[in-house]
């Protein structure tokens, strides 16, 4: 007989880490797009991405560090928290931040830091990389084309991300385990028109399906 029983929570709970440069100032590798669209775009990424993150079942709480304080209303009204980078002005900084800040706020969580550039993302994808990853340890998701890295999580003990030029390799120097599997929307971070094209063939999220239908 069919059971009604809920489905067990999985294990491990995370609490997702966005870090969320200002719009205005950010994806300047997007090419030849007016400053508006440029920032409309960063903006709808984000949006875009968060909703998904929220959305995730193995997602308990979702804190987005930005210091674009009108934006951030944008994305808390999505269902996250959200706090201001501080002075380190250096992203893997920010990210250990506000993992203290986490660790304070939901010391039974495990932080997962995921790049805010996933217009793409879907809630199974990241849920089946949180899944591996709740086994235990270090762990990061590859983008796309093996350089960089869309997500790293390890426990509070143990949390160093080391995002930036080369962050695959840097992640996977450091100990951290690469998650394997398709997870195609999970690796789409979008950086510059090639990626965007990649991320709207695979399907995008609403904000951004509307500020990118006229480069489309
Ligand atoms: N809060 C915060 N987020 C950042 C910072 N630098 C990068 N990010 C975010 O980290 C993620 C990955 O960053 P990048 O791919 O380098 O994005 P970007 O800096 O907007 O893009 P480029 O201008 O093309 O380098 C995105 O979600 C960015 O918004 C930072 O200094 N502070
Ligand atoms: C944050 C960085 O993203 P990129 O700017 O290389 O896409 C990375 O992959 O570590």
């Amino acid at each position: 007989m069919a059971s009604h029983d809920p489905p067990d929570p999985p294990s491990t709970s995370f609490v997702a880490i966005l870090p969320v440069k200002p719009p205005r100032v950010g994806k300047s590798r997007l090419g030849d797009v007016e400053d508006v669209r440029r920032r409309d775009l960063a903006g709808a990424f984000a949006l875009d991405t968060v909703t998904a993150v929220v959305a995730c079942p193995e997602v308990a709480e979702v804190l987005v560090v930005t210091d674009d304080a009108a934006f951030s209303r944008d994305l808390v009204a999505l269902g996250c928290a959200s706090m201001p980078d501080g002075d380190t002005h250096d992203l893997n900084a920010t990210l250990q931040q506000a993992a203290l800040e986490a660790r304070r706020r939901w010391p039974h969580l495990q932080p997962v830091a995921i790049c805010a550039d996933l217009p793409a993302l879907r809630p199974d994808d990241l849920g089946a990389a949180l899944r591996v990853a709740s086994t235990g340890g270090a762990w990061f998701v590859a983008d796309a084309v093996e350089v960089g890295t869309t997500l790293y999580t390890a426990p509070y003990a143990e949390f160093a991300p080391r995002f930036g030029v080369g962050s695959r390799l840097a992640h996977q120097a450091s100990g951290a385990r690469a998650v394997t599997g398709g997870l195609a929307t999970l690796r789409c971070d979008v950086d510059d028109r090639a990626d965007l094209r990649r991320a709207l063939s695979l399907g995008v999220g609403t904000h951004t399906a509307a500020v990118a239908a006229p480069l489309a």
